[in-house]
């Protein structure tokens, strides 16, 4: 079986929550507004339209600017975000790497929130259990495994996430920037592994505003602007576009 990866005319549009302006003259008046009055329901359009294709070997850079839509499109590419329109095809066990905190509990093990977060991921119970040893390892808690996740410092949780996200190898690996998780022991331990997983991939599809990341890292670029496909090519000509849009 070979990877593959097709969004068709995609869309995603949310449902958003907005507090109308309060123009309160006093800290009271304030406090009671913000604590009554009811934020208004609309929806958003987030995607519109968006198609690209990516094949066995590629590696696609997701650019664009602040807000552009990027993270929301990898969403949607991981399957946490069905689209709202157009088609998303995918062959291939996909391995994201967005949120490392996602899906974590605070009063849980760690030990137990591996296996929380590994079947998040869609990993067996027996699979899970075999990479907890290299997970411990690899994160540095060893020491660590029946304590709360709650007790652990913020560098610790981000080791923690880094490591469940990356133990298994997958198809389509799905990356949100590059990360730089932890000390600086550890960023070049998360650096090694990362580059080990783009190697190992099928394909990948990676959003950064690391422009020479992308260079380096991706044959092909898809350039996002409001939700849209302002370009989709070849990374160089793809960084060539971006750069005009930020002109
Ligand atoms: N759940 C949501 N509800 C409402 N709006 C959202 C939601 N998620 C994202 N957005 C909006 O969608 C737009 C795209 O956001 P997204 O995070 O995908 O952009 P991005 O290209 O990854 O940005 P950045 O480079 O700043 O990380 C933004 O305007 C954001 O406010």
């Amino acid at each position: 079986m070979t990877a593959h990866l097709r969004a068709t005319g995609v869309g995603l549009c949310v449902p958003h929550y907005v507090q109308r302006a309060r123009n309160h003259k006093s800290w009271f008046g304030t406090l009671l507004g913000a604590s009554t009055a009811r934020p208004e329901r609309v929806f958003r359009t987030i995607l519109e339209d968006v198609s690209f294709e990516a094949t066995e070997g590629d590696r696609v850079a997701l650019i664009g600017r602040n807000g552009a839509g990027k993270s929301s499109l990898l969403r949607v590419l991981t399957g946490a975000y069905p689209p709202t329109t157009g088609r998303l095809e995918v062959e291939g066990r996909r391995q994201a790497l967005l949120n490392i905190s996602l899906g974590f509990s605070g009063e849980a093990t760690v030990e137990e929130n591996i296996l929380l977060r590994g079947t998040a991921m869609g990993l067996p119970a027996d699979r899970i259990r075999e990479l907890t040893r290299d997970i411990l390892e690899f994160s540095g808690l060893n020491d660590a495994a029946q304590h709360r996740l709650r007790t652990l410092s913020a560098g610790q949780r981000m080791r923690l996430g880094f490591a469940v996200s990356t133990a298994a190898e997958g198809d389509i690996m799905l990356l949100d920037e590059w990360l730089g998780a932890g000390d600086m022991q550890f960023i070049r331990k998360a650096r090694a592994r990362m580059n080990d997983r783009v190697k190992g991939s099928r394909i990948v599809i990676l959003a950064t505003h690391n422009l020479e990341i992308a260079r380096r890292v991706c044959n092909k670029g898809v350039v996002l602007e409001n939700g849209r496909v302002a370009f989709a090519g070849g990374v160089i000509e793809s960084i060539l576009e971006y750069r005009k849009l930020c002109r």
